[in-house]
């Protein structure tokens, strides 16, 4: 007998699994455990399980819980576990929350979780502690009540922070473990995420003016209601911020990322139809849990211009290498930007050539973003779709603080890039702390996105999905950009790829969903098109055999 048999098994009665089709199971994805609602009670009641062991494999760390399905339609949500350091649940786990989750009977539910405890050496009776949050779908509050159970009966500590941004919750856990110490990432409250980005706002712009009004869309989602709160404390009297925000209905779920938000905007490369889109008008797009950003406007000549995160990605990476230069720091620093296969062809040359700083590509997922991201000291990353953030090493953080300028300029620099160390999440991507980046960025510029544009042009590209019988059969290799298997496939598209100008193309099996995707970049939009369709029949031949 374990420590906890008895509440487990009572507990897990109130909180079914329901089971799957046989030979099929739920598994920790990406995104955590990501499905129908109505398919997530008995799993969040699990992941509480798996919380509390981790926090006590952790020396009782605080562990923190999302609930939230991001961009998809309101009849979903997920489950996700959030690491210490405010960064993604450990790989490993994965696998020991996949087990947990898929154990048949409530019986072998507590005969999954006291092995693990003794093969992972955790001291069932030590302290447990996890905090978590949920967005605004209303199956979020079946879904908290099974978790807190679940942590009730393995006798965790808990804070409810009720309904947050991802990013939000991130930043908690962060600030809840670094609290006292010399590292202290911030007040452990709401207010304090909104006090500490406000207050680096502030100071990043430096009497800087902000140009015009900016419309932010926030896909009816979380997003909504936490901007308007943090807008609250900016000062009126130091900063200009005329912020317009608009889809923020968070008490009408059908309208959850309906034809707005930033994955609508990026996936159908056009400005959300309500409300109208206003000509010139700076605009951008959060997700649904707010840890996207798109930046767009509707030319009156030219129609839709998109700024993603690769757009993103560039514009930080030039601030701050020359912010670096100007600190006198360039030979002390190392500045990187990651990508993945998807990040648009243009961007890359413009970050290598142009702004001559090394560019990693990395498979598709922010955890391996990030992961590359903190072998620089500055590292930049961004997924194409605005998924992104800039990571500081605490030798960055240290040498902007404590460097001695030579002269105002150089204080000037170094000022700036401590305000950004405070300014910009250094968890994980937050769509509110990146929009506050562009903001500084393009004040400090006095750019309009017009001249943001301008810096490289796109390369026309196209990304299909493609249904397959079984998308496992697609294995890749360097960093998903070739194919290994089926065997002849990635023969077809190199002979592909190769009747066109300037392209690039690639094929690989979605971590989210069950099909392959396929990318294909190229000269012009028609070409592009064409590539795109040409490696979409080839990927569905061998996806058939
Ligand atoms: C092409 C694309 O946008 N892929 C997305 C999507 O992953 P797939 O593995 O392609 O399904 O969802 C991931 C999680 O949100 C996100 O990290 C990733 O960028
Ligand atoms: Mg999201």
């Amino acid at each position: 007998m374990g420590n906890h048999d008895k509440e487990i098994l009572e507990a897990s009665a109130k909180h079914p699994i329901v089971p799957l089709e046989k030979g099929k199971f739920y598994t920790y994805g990406t995104a955590g455990f990501r499905l129908k609602a109505d398919l997530l009670e008995g799993i969040s009641y699990r992941v509480g399980l798996l919380a509390s062991l981790r926090s006590r494999k952790l020396n009782g760390q605080a562990i923190g819980v999302m609930i939230t399905a991001s961009h998809n339609p309101a009849a979903d949500n997920g489950v996700k576990i959030v690491d210490p350091l405010g960064d993604m649940l450990e790989q490993d786990w994965e696998r020991y929350a996949t087990a947990l989750v898929n154990a048949p009977s409530d019986e072998q539910l507590v005969q999954v979780y006291n092995r693990l405890a003794t093969d992972l050496k955790i001291d069932l009776k030590s302290p447990a502690k996890v905090i978590y949050g949920r967005d605004t779908r209303p199956s979020g509050h079946k879904l908290v009540t099974a978790l807190a159970d679940g942590l009730e009966a393995t006798k965790a500590e808990s804070v409810d922070y009720k309904i947050l941004t991802t990013p939000q919750l991130h930043y908690l856990v962060r600030a809840t473990n670094s609290e006292g110490t010399p590292l202290s990432y911030g007040k452990v409250s709401e207010v304090g995420y909104y006090e500490k980005l406000a207050e680096a706002f502030v100071r990043a712009l430096k009497g800087r003016k902000i140009n015009g009004t900016l419309q932010v869309d926030c896909a009816n989602g979380v997003g909504g209601p936490k901007l308007t709160e943090l807008l609250k404390y900016i000062p009126k009297d130091k900063v200009n911020f005329d912020v317009k925000v608009v889809n923020d209905d968070v008490l009408r779920p059908e309208v959850l990322n309906f034809e707005c938000g930033a994955d609508f905007v990026k996936t159908k490369q056009r400005a959300p139809p309500t409300p109208k889109p206003q000509p010139g008008l700076r605009s951008c797009s959060l997700d649904g849990d707010a840890d996207r950003l798109i930046y767009y406007w509707v030319d009156p000549e030219s129609g839709f211009v998109m700024l993603d995160g690769d757009r993103i990605s560039s514009l930080a990476a030039s601030f701050i290498g020359d912010l670096v230069e100007s600190a006198g720091l360039k030979d002390d620093l190392r500045i990187g930007v990651v990508q993945t296969a998807y990040a648009n062809g243009a961007s890359t040359n413009y970050i290598t050539q142009h702004l001559r700083l090394p560019v990693i590509c990395t498979p598709t997922g922010v955890k391996h973003l990030h992961h590359v991201a903190q072998g620089f000291d500055i590292g930049v990353y961004f997924e194409a779709n605005g998924h992104g953030t800039v990571l500081f090493s605490p030798d960055a953080l240290n040498a902007f603080k404590k460097k001695e300028p030579q002269s105002p300029a150089q204080k000037d620099a170094l000022d700036t890039l401590a305000a950004l160390g405070d300014l910009i999440n250094q968890t994980v991507g937050d769509a509110i702390s990146d929009m506050l980046l562009v903001e500084v960025i393009l004040a400090h510029k006095n750019w309009s996105l017009r001249d943001w544009a301008m810096t490289y042009i796109d390369l026309p590209n196209r990304l299909v999905r493609v249904e397959v019988g079984n998308k496992d059969l697609f294995q890749t290799t360097d960093a998903e950009r070739r194919l290994l298997h089926p065997e002849g496939a990635q023969d077809e598209i190199d002979q592909a790829v190769k009747k066109y100008k300037d392209a690039r193309a690639f094929a690989r099996a979605s971590g989210t969903e069950n099909a392959c995707r396929v990318y294909a970049e190229a000269a012009t939009r028609s070409e592009a098109n064409e590539l795109a369709e040409r490696v979409a029949r080839i990927i569905e031949r061998y996806g058939a055999l």
